[in-house]
């Protein structure tokens, strides 16, 4: 018999891909606003400083690959086939779609490559994919709205928390702080109840709890520059309010869980910003390699994608 193809729908942000394509990006992350020649400035020197481009377009759409060849090893009722769509730069989530379409496919599932729910990311990146199905007709898309608490997911950071904690010296390791971020979002998300900052505390807990952490701790990176609040602690305050503790911490880790990917955020704002900071006061700054193509990553979405077909 003939297994039914189902179109896998791989939501990211992306990323310039050269740097040519640095304005039109940030403009459309603006809303098709040019930024001022100031903040594009301050983001082509923050991009030249991780090597020129991010190794995130590569790694979204090794991502995606994975993913695809993972679930058709997983089971045989059907055949997925990955159409990666992106938020800010080609191929975008309504070409995705499209293309979907002209290749004969009438079901899909959305999988966003971020692990927590806002209205603000994962709402975005699925109104704009269900917007484009309800044009085509005919078409349906189940779209999932988050997977933080897949246990292969919470299992990933939990192993590579040990392993860091593994090379720190035994007598050391009480004096190890855990730092578990995310990117932060303008504080108005919370009027409605956003489930966002809850679902990132449950993660970190999680983490913490099945790795045993005595000291950890959660804050908040990369918030935009803009007038009006964001969530905080900043990750850069909450760095400086655990050297004033007591417990005189000597090395810290740093856990980017909102994130699945090497990219900017954690290659300049984790291991350039978060990094000087810590060395300048004296400690040692850790952080694990992220989620990109690991086993364990691709089989906590894998997972969340078969779930929706039970
Ligand atoms: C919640 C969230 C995630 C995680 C969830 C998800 O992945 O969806 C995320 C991921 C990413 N954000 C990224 C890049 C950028 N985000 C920006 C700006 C912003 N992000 C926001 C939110 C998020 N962003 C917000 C509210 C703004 C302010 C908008 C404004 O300015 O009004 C800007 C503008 C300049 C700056 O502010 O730095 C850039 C360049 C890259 C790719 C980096 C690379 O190329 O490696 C990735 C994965
Ligand atoms: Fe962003």
């Amino acid at each position: 018999m003939n297994q039914k193809k189902i179109g896998l729908l791989v939501m990211a942000y992306g990323t310039p891909y050269k740097k040519e394509d640095i304005v039109p990006y940030y403009t459309a992350i603006r809303h098709g606003h040019r930024p001022s020649d100031e903040q594009i400035a301050d983001l082509a020197r923050r991009y030249e400083a991780i090597g020129g481009t991010s190794p995130l377009a590569e790694l979204t759409q090794a991502q995606a690959n994975a993913l695809e060849k993972r679930l058709n090893e997983q089971q045989s009722v059907y055949t997925f086939k990955a159409y990666l769509g992106l938020k800010y730069i080609h191929p975008l989530i309504e070409d995705a779609v499209q293309q979907m379409h002209d290749d004969g496919i009438d079901h899909a599932v959305s999988i966003a490559l971020a692990p927590h729910y806002s209205r603000f990311s994962v709402q975005a990146y699925t109104d704009r994919a269900q917007k484009k199905a309800e044009e085509i007709g005919e078409f349906t898309m189940t779209s999932i709205k988050s997977w933080y608490d897949q246990p292969h997911f919470i299992d990933f950071w939990v192993r590579s928390v040990k392993d860091q904690l593994a090379k720190i010296p035994e007598e050391e390791r009480d004096q190890t702080g855990v730092l578990f971020t995310a990117h932060s979002l303008p504080k108005k998300i919370l009027k409605n109840g956003d489930p966002y900052p809850d679902q990132i505390r449950e993660t970190a807990e999680k983490i913490a709890d099945q790795a045993n952490l005595l000291h950890y701790t959660q804050a908040w990176q990369s918030a935009g520059k803009t007038g009006d609040p964001w969530l905080g602690p900043d990750v850069l305050n909450q760095i400086r309010t655990l050297f004033q503790q007591e417990e005189h911490f000597k090395h810290f880790i740093f856990c980017p869980i909102g994130f699945v990917a090497e990219h900017l955020e954690v290659l300049f704002d984790n291991d350039r910003e978060c990094r000087t900071l810590v060395e300048s006061l004296g400690g040692i700054y850790h952080r694990p390699q992220m989620p990109d193509t690991h086993p364990l990553f691709i089989d906590a979405l894998a997972s969340t994608v078969l779930n929706t077909f039970e």
